[in-house]
């Protein structure tokens, strides 16, 4: 029996199969490439290229490959975008789970372990962010994600699919030995951001608003390693296989760092001084989102080990020093 990854050619997908890859799990890949690259495909892994959202190719997965279990990243995913073009986001994300859940429920696979985001909950009234908080989300991404857990929710009490959502924060890191890590083109996340500077490929970093009602005028996130995110997947993943119920759960560290921390960061683990100037607010940002993962430490039993931002940042530039170029060397 085989867990199925789609997007597992991307940052938090490739990531995951390298998890499972290492505890011994027969993995499958789907990713169509669009923002995933072939080279962060794990060699150990069966990669099948192709669209979600084609059921014919999915089909001819489901039919060659014995599929116990499915963890879904394959998305889009940058804010800014969904914003420009809502319908490419409704299509991709949503139309890619439904296809997904038919041939789920076809082949009688009852296992769903997919990728949620904080943006899912929009401006939160208070913090820190609990499963039950309002979801208001500000953005077409954020909806498109919200979306897909209605599905979900729907998809388990006709057909009995069982589901984890996972709504991550902020997510930051590579792994460990400096592999595999963030290669999105064009990069718009705040970390491999400032170290596209650091190395010389950006010249100034720009501060997206500094009038924010936050301590030092600058937005706060919640950071998460990737390696802890992976591990949280196949926490999640063993979870249902063991009779869990279908829920939501946030994976964030539960401490909040503001922009102007996250570069002073970067500078101390690069030792060099990153021009940066302020810059306006980006539209749609919220000024604070930090999580209460109390409930995925309880139930999933997930602990992460890389709580400390230099740690982040330092695996993130270990990737770019290696990479310069991104997957592109
Ligand atoms: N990176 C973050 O900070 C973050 C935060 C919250 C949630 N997420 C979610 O996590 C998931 C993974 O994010 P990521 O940063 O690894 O993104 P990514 O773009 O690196 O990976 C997504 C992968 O899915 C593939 N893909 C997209 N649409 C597809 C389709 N229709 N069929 C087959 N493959 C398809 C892409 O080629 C890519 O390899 C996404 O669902 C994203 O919304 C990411
Ligand atoms: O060049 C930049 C890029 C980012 N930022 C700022 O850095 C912070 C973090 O921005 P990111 O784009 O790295 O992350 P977001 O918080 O906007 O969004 C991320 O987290 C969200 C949930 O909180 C979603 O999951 C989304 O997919 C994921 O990209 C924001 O205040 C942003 O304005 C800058 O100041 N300059």
């Amino acid at each position: 029996m085989a867990i199925l990854i789609t997007g597992g050619a991307g940052y938090i997908g490739s990531e995951t199969v390298a998890s499972l890859v290492d505890e011994g799990i027969e993995t499958v890949i789907v990713d169509n490439l669009s923002t995933g690259h072939a080279s962060a495909v794990n060699p150990a892994a069966t990669f099948y290229q192709g669209d979600v959202r084609d059921r014919a190719f999915m089909d001819r997965v489901f039919t060659n490959e014995s599929i116990e279990a499915v963890i879904h990243f394959a998305s889009d995913s940058i804010v800014a975008d969904s914003m420009k073009d809502p319908l490419k986001y409704f299509d991709n994300n949503d139309g890619g789970m439904i296809t997904l859940l038919e041939t789920m429920r076809d082949y009688d696979v009852k296992r769903l372990v997919f990728s949620s985001t904080a943006a899912v909950y929009g401006q939160p009234d208070h913090l820190p962010i609990t499963e039950d908080t309002v979801k208001n989300p500000t953005n077409a991404y954020g909806q498109s994600k919200y979306i897909m857990e209605q599905f979900a929710k729907w998809a388990d009490s006709a057909y009995g699919i069982h589901f984890v959502a996972l709504r991550y924060f902020n997510v930051g890191g590579a792994s460990t030995n400096g592999l595999i890590g963030e290669d999105h083109r064009p990069e718009t996340h705040l970390i491999p951001i400032i170290l596209q500077v650091a190395n010389g490929e950006r010249d100034v970093f720009k501060m997206f608003g500094t009038d924010y009602p936050t301590a030092d005028g600058t937005n706060v996130r919640d950071y998460v390693h990737v390696v802890d995110l992976a591990h949280a997947h196949i926490l999640a993943m063993k979870y249902l296989l063991n009779g869990g119920t279908s829920d939501a759960f946030n994976i964030g560290s539960s401490t909040g760092f503001s922009n102007r921390q996250i570069l002073a960061a970067a500078r101390k683990v690069t030792g060099l001084t990153i021009p940066a100037e302020d810059a306006p607010r980006r539209p749609g940002d919220p000024a604070e989102l930090v999580a209460d993962s109390t409930k995925a430490r309880k139930v999933l039993d997930w602990h992460p080990q890389f709580d400390d931002i230099e740690a982040i940042i330092g695996d993130a530039w270990r990737f770019a020093q290696k990479h310069p170029n991104g997957y592109a060397d």
